[in-house]
């Protein structure tokens, strides 16, 4: 068995992708977003004070006749960009691109940050990190992903994300067509719970490989790629009107410049970003912000949706390895 379903952007920025998800019986479809960063499948829902669910599609638990309450269960997460949520938990039925999980831990949140209240664009995430990553208290839950992959035709799921067009997520299978490379595996490390992996140098341009060593993630609900300074000032110095803007916490540039491209190591294979999608947003005027910006804080480098559209993604759970092929 496999699942394919669609994601898109959320907005002109790609600040997210966005996928429906349906829950319960009869199915409450749900716009939410895929986070290989994280482990908690969770959403708005008829628990969520109204004030906060505005705006929102919610899940009503009472409404499904496969949900069940997990009697003394509790969540809570925060997120690397300091929102957070928390709530109880119910069972049910999720169905992702036509393949269903039974029993699938459902987090219903009672309580959201402001920046989930104002995101209009999501009705929660699903976590697709390992399970050591849940938050699920007494009891660790699993990920949609972990259920399904024993019925899966393959224990692997694949990210392709674009640049203001549709993608996919696909389970149990690879569609290599995606992509126009081939497929290079790594091993993954995964005492953090993430999808982690080392890349061995980087290229800014048609410069020279530089060698470096990085120790990353590959995170779908991160927006950008998040890198040591070391790296992200060298390419910077080959942007020439660009600058660190302290308001915006970040390097900027004259949108009308033309920038380098960014490669990584994967293997003894590269990916290149184009310098087009480092091309992130504007921020005022003729200013644009950076795709590629720093680490700095974060403890470990995130390769985010500025590196995975550049990509088709290989999250391979069997073998404990991820696939980067160039698109
Ligand atoms: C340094 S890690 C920061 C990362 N957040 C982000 O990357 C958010 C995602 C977002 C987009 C739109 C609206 C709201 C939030 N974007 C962001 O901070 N941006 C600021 C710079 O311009 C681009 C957008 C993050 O916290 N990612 C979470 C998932 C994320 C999904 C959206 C809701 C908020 C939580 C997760 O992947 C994570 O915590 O990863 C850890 C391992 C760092």
């Amino acid at each position: 068995q496999t699942g394919s379903a669609p994601n898109h952007p959320s907005d002109s920025e790609d600040d997210e992708y966005i996928t429906n998800v349906s829950i319960g019986t009869p199915a409450q479809v749900l716009p939410l977003d895929f986070d290989t960063g994280s482990s908690d499948l969770w959403v708005f829902s008829s628990e969520t004070p109204s004030s906060s669910a505005r705006g929102h599609t919610i899940y009503t638990p009472s409404k499904s006749s496969t949900s069940k309450k997990v009697s003394g269960a509790s969540w809570s997460i925060t997120y690397g960009d300091n929102s957070s949520s928390s709530g109880d938990v119910y069972t049910d039925t999720v169905s992702i691109g036509g393949f269903s999980v039974t029993g699938q831990a459902v987090e219903s949140a009672t309580k959201v940050s402001s920046q989930f209240v104002q995101d209009t664009s999501n009705s929660g995430l699903v976590g697709l990190a390992l399970d050591s990553g849940n938050t699920v208290k007494p009891t660790k839950q699993k990920t949609w992903f972990s259920n399904a992959s024993s019925h899966l035709a393959s224990p692997v799921f694949t990210a392709d994300l674009n640049h203001q067009a549709d993608g996919s997520y696909n389970f149990g299978f690879i569609d290599t067509s995606l992509a126009s490379g081939p497929i290079t595996y790594v091993p993954i490390s995964t005492g953090n719970g993430f999808w982690e992996f080392t890349s061995s140098s980087y290229a800014i341009g048609g410069g020279s490989s530089k060698k470096h060593s990085t120790d990353g993630i590959a995170d779908t609900g991160t927006t950008l790629l998040l890198l040591d300074d070391t790296i992200v000032d060298a390419y910077y110095n080959q942007v020439q009107s660009a600058q660190y803007d302290d308001s915006q916490e970040g390097y900027t540039f004259d949108c009308s410049e033309d920038l380098p491209s960014f490669s990584f190591a994967v293997g003894s294979s590269t990916i290149t970003v184009p310098g087009s999608l480092i091309n992130f947003a504007p921020v005022d005027g003729n200013t644009c912000f950076g795709g590629l910006q720093s680490d700095d804080g974060i403890g470990i480098s995130i390769f985010g949706d500025v590196a995975i559209k550049a990509a088709l993604v290989v999250f391979d759970l069997g073998n404990k390895r991820l696939g980067w092929a160039q698109k």
